[in-house]
């Protein structure tokens, strides 16, 4: 709803008022329709300001309202009748204005701003674009380039940004609202119409054709298949060249082939999905609202590979003292030069200031006696982790947490090794680790809950999205890694090859296929942790060598590892490169050679594989291993996986993450397509449907947003 008062004697102040955020929910935009017509109807009123309660002027539409029927006053009449109001309108900004909050604010003749206020127009990324005039005010505002980088970015700006934009006419240190009705009783009287934003014109321009070609071209490159942008820069267009009223049509139309959209329903469940991750807890009883953090001022990072720098970096951009740890002296020289300058870069990127000797190094353990908490990084084996978490438990304080950066391990194990086991967790950072958003906290059997806080608290300090997973080899994300590559590898074997296999995933979104992106990760990486497991034996011959513990197995990326092709580190991999470490994928006739002869020797025929088989099996597989997650308890709620893999893995946000995918397809036919595919692949065991996708099925396939419950009642018939 919105609250009217009359104030300073002439002034109409109508404050929005829907915690959190003031969202315009059907009644509060009936609360501002009536709060107009009550202002513009009082005589004693002379000018109007609006507002927003508790510091937050509003957040934009309701998002919860989309998916619904929707009910009361329409937007753009409401804010059409504001902007052609008689008498002054003056927006009076703090907290944020955003989308169809700052489109609001674009229907008011003034808008003055706090200046630690936050304003963007972020439609774009729910799926949609700003259909309450935002594409044709905001051109005609500042201009057709800063509009379109605002409106298919959906950047939020600050108050001294918009200020310079010109999207404000003023900012304040002081309270925003004294400001802004002190400045409605100045302009009262005045004429307005050098005001109403939509009686402009935009800014000519004078090749208008190529700086939309040249937008299109950007988007299209960046949206890795999102329809939002393009219609983004398709309603600005209309800004530059049409008529107001007729952009406001081709606004309506474009936002109209939106507004149902797959896409525009996948990002919208995800910006509550990621809401949602924070809500954690754990089976043991630990919660987001209860489980008490520590105070984390001095941590330490062991072993400065390159995981290891980027966490100390991420560690230090957080604001935190850190001791990095490097036992070999050349590595440690190495880290010394590499991390100042990738705090340097990274304080270009973000505009920070970091002090400089907030890092110490060292060559010994024993520098991290007084620590808060400790991040170990060091090389990927079971024997060396043990040795580490048994001399940190002897030199750090009883009470460090001690945290393990592996990416598969066993967490409960390396608890075992320490004195305290109650203080381990993992913390599985994604490389670049100061890039990256993707950080697994995985608990163990015995963390306690206020290490589990301290680590989720930690994540977010350092900008992680943090998502909770239980103890399981390779937790949540890496585990269903897993079966997505064994499938990739299989297609190659029945006749795929890594283009085509590479091509069907960057077409559904991806940034880079699974063959490009192992090769940029490193092959060597997979076959160590495969050799320390026993798989990794190219010296079987006939059925045997395809075989191990019973299931399918596919040798290639062992036998590739052999050749020494180690991905764009050696120049060779699933593909070639101008130079070892180059970063251009060439088609390699070596490799191609190498399948045949490969699938010659074991007698497999090779097929036409179409690119609908490539993202059933690579896809549906890897879903089937999420619900197995979900059964488990090791992710809480699909929202979990699905930040994981849009976060970390590179799964195109405009598909929800895989859980929603699997949602979208339909469960019958997820379940109808891994059983076709198990019945062609019986040695494949992970291609029967899972217990819990059976389950949902079975009980009529219920929404997403129902999983848990059907999760948390394992017996619940619905
Ligand atoms: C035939 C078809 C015809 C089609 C016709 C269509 C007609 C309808 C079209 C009308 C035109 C619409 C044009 C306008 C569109 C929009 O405005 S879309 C919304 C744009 N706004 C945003 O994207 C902002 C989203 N919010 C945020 O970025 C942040 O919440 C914040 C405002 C910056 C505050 O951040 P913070 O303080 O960190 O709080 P959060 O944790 O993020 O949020 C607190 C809770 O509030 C919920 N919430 C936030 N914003 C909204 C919102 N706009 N609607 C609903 N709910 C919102 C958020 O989910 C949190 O709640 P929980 O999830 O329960 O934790």
């Amino acid at each position: 709803m919105a609250q009217y008062r009359r104030v300073s004697g002439s002034v109409g102040l109508i404050t929005l008022q829907n915690p959190p955020v003031n969202a315009l929910s059907a009644s509060v935009r009936q609360g501002i329709v009536d709060s107009v017509k009550r202002a513009l109807g009082d005589q004693k009123v002379k000018s109007v300001v609006i507002c927003g309660q508790n510091g937050v002027f509003c957040g934009g539409a309701d998002i919860r309202e989309f998916g619904r029927q929707m009910s009361g006053p329409p937007l753009v009449p409401m804010i059409h009748d504001i902007e052609a109001a008689n008498k002054p309108v003056v927006a009076a900004i703090e907290g944020s204005a955003l989308g169809g909050g700052l489109e609001l604010a674009l229907g008011c003749h003034y808008r003055i701003s706090h200046s630690k206020a936050k304003l963007g127009l972020p439609e774009v990324t729910l799926g949609l674009l700003p259909a309450a005039g935002g594409t044709q005010r905001l051109p005609r505002l500042i201009g057709v380039p800063a509009a379109l980088n605002l409106i298919t970015t959906g950047r939020h700006v600050t108050a001294a940004e918009a200020l310079q934009l010109g999207i404000l006419d003023h900012v304040t240190e002081h309270n925003t609202v004294d400001v802004a009705v002190k400045f409605a009783l100045s302009v009262t009287g005045e004429s307005l119409d050098g005001r109403r934003i939509s009686s402009f014109s935009c800014a000519p321009l004078s090749d208008l054709d190529s700086l939309f070609e040249e937008a299109m071209l950007k988007v299209r490159g960046a949206a890795r298949g999102a329809i939002a942008p393009v219609a983004c820069v398709q309603a600005v267009r209309a800004a530059a060249t049409l008529p107001y009223a007729q952009g406001m049509e081709r606004e309506k139309e474009l936002m109209a082939t939106l507004f149902h959209s797959g896409q525009a329903r996948a990002l919208q469940y995800f910006f509550f999905a990621q809401r949602a991750v924070g809500r954690w807890s754990t089976p043991s009883g630990a919660r987001w609202d209860t489980s008490q953090p520590r105070p984390v001022r001095k941590a330490a990072v062991i072993g400065l590979g390159t995981m290891g720098r980027g966490i100390t970096v991420a560690l230090a951009q957080a604001g935190l003292s850190v001791v990095a740890v490097e036992t070999h002296a050349k590595q440690l020289m190495e880290a010394k030069k590499a991390v100042p300058s990738m705090l340097k870069r990274g304080a270009v990127r973000g505009g920070t200031t970091i002090e400089p000797d907030s890092i110490t190094y060292s060559e010994t353990v024993q520098a991290v006696a007084d620590v808060d908490l400790v991040i170990e990084a060091v090389f990927e084996d079971m024997a060396l982790k043990e040795k580490v978490f048994q001399q940190l438990s002897i030199v750090c304080k009883p009470d460090t947490l001690l945290c393990t950066n592996t990416s598969s391990l066993d967490v409960d194990h390396l608890a075992s090794q320490t004195r305290h086991p109650e203080l381990v967790v993992g913390m599985h950072f994604f490389a670049p680790a100061h890039v990256m958003k993707l950080l697994e906290v995985v608990y163990g059997r015995r963390s306690s809950p206020a290490a589990v806080a301290t680590a989720m608290q930690l994540g977010k300090k350092m900008g992680k999205v943090s998502v909770a997973v239980g103890n399981c080899r390779g937790f949540a994300g890496n585990r269903m890694l897993k079966r997505y590559l064994e499938q990739a590898f299989f297609l190659l074997e029945e006749g795929a090859t890594p283009e085509l296999v590479d091509r069907a995933l960057e077409e559904f979104g991806f940034p880079m296929g699974v063959f490009r992106m192992s090769d940029l990760s490193g092959l060597d990486v997979g076959w160590r942790v495969r050799k320390a497991d026993g798989l990794a034996d190219t010296s079987l011959t006939g059925t045997s060598a395809r075989v191990r513990q019973g299931c399918r197995y596919s040798p290639l990326g062992d036998l590739l590892c052999e050749h020494g092709r180690f991905g764009q580190k050696t120049g060779r991999g699933w593909y070639q490169y101008d130079k070892p470490g180059g970063r251009v994928a060439k088609s390699d006739p070596w490799l191609h050679n190498f399948l045949d002869e490969y699938r010659a020797r074991h007698g497999l025929v090779p097929r036409c594989i179409d690119q609908q088989e490539v993202l059933e099996r690579c896809l549906f597989v890897l879903i089937n291993e999420g619900f197995q997650i979900l059964e488990e308890g090791i992710a809480a709620g699909p929202e979990d996986i699905d930040a994981i893999y849009v976060f970390g893995y590179g799964w195109p946000r405009h598909r929800g993450g895989p859980m929603f995918y699997a949602d979208m397809v339909g469960l019958e036919r997820v379940v109808e397509r891994l059983e076709r595919y198990h019945q062609a692949h019986p040695n494949v065991p992970y291609l029967q449907p899972s217990g819990l996708l059976r389950r949902l099925v079975a009980n009529g396939s219920p929404p997403i947003h129902k999983w848990r419950n059907v999760i948390k009642n394992r017996n619940s018939q619905l």
